[in-house]
């Protein structure tokens, strides 16, 4: 059996403590629609959150935490159990069958240190295990997937929940991508735009106007159009989803000048 419609979503960090059982509902619907949801996860908040528990001090470089190794123990231990583990309970209270792992599970997601020593520890993804992941999905789960990824010697990586997402869309021919996050999409000059073209990007980061974790997410985004990939939207969770079929609206960054939202 082979899977198709392929919808990869991102669970922003900033979002994962106050998913609402609709937001849940709205998975299990894609799910029965057959439009074979994946869960990718962040938890940027909680990690900050436990980092200052425990008093160990960590720095932010262009919306990329730098990592020591005492830092990557922390963000796994997040990442990999706290959010993940929440997220797989949540869906299977909602009946929906869910498969929790890390990019390190299954040899999922393999990263590369990246080239700029001083982040530490974070990875970029060089290949990821679609074969693995389409197994889940024809098993009938939706797989929720933690950023940690290991390198072809198994050092383990801290990898932008963002940029993870963007790779398995692209690696496993996702026909959507979605980014929930805690806007409701892109705020240009104060209100939401329905879309970005790609080329744009550049000068609204340059501009101020996309600023902090909002510049991972579009360059996630702007990333996965040069795929197969037809839609990448960037949404909240909450008020944007559209009862009739389930469908979450926000910001699509597109490719070409004129394309409505659908
Ligand atoms: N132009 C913009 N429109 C909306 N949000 C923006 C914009 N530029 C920066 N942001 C910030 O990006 C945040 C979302 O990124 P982030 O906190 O990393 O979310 P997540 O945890 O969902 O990945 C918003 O809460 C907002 O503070
Ligand atoms: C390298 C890097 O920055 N990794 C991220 C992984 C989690 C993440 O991306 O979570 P959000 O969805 O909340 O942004 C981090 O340590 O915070």
């Amino acid at each position: 059996m082979s899977v198709e419609n392929i919808t990869v979503v991102k669970c922003g960090g900033s979002t994962v403590n106050k998913l609402t059982a609709e937001f849940f509902k709205s998975i299990a619907a894609m799910r029965e629609t057959g439009m074979n949801p994946i869960l990718v996860h962040g938890g940027g908040p909680e990690i900050n959150r436990m980092l200052e528990q425990m008093q160990i001090e960590c720095e932010f470089v262009n919306g990329l935490r730098k990592t020591t190794p005492e830092v990557l123990e922390v963000a796994e231990m997040i990442l990999s159990g706290k959010v993940n583990k929440a997220l797989v309970s949540f869906l299977q209270t909602t009946g929906t069958r869910a498969f929790g792992m890390s990019g390190v599970d299954g040899g999922l997601i393999e990263a590369e240190q990246v080239a700029d020593q001083d982040l530490g520890l974070v990875g970029e993804v060089v290949n990821v295990n679609t074969a693995c992941i389409k197994s889940m999905i024809e098993n009938g789960f939706v797989p929720v997937i933690a950023p940690i990824a290991a390198d072809k010697n198994g050092k383990k990586l801290n990898v932008n929940a963002d940029a993870a997402a963007s790779a398995v869309a692209q690696a496993i021919g996702a026909k959507e991508l979605l980014f929930i996050t805690d806007v409701e999409g892109v705020l240009i000059d104060g209100s939401k735009a329905d879309y970005i073209q790609v080329e744009k990007l550049e000068q609204l980061i340059y501009d101020g106007e996309i600023y902090g974790g909002m510049i991972p997410k579009v360059q996630a985004a702007a990333a996965s159009l040069t795929g197969d990939l037809e839609k990448v939207v960037i949404a909240g969770a909450d008020g944007h989803t559209d009862q009739a079929n389930g469908k979450l609206k926000g910001t699509a960054i597109i490719r070409e000048q004129v394309q409505a939202l659908t």
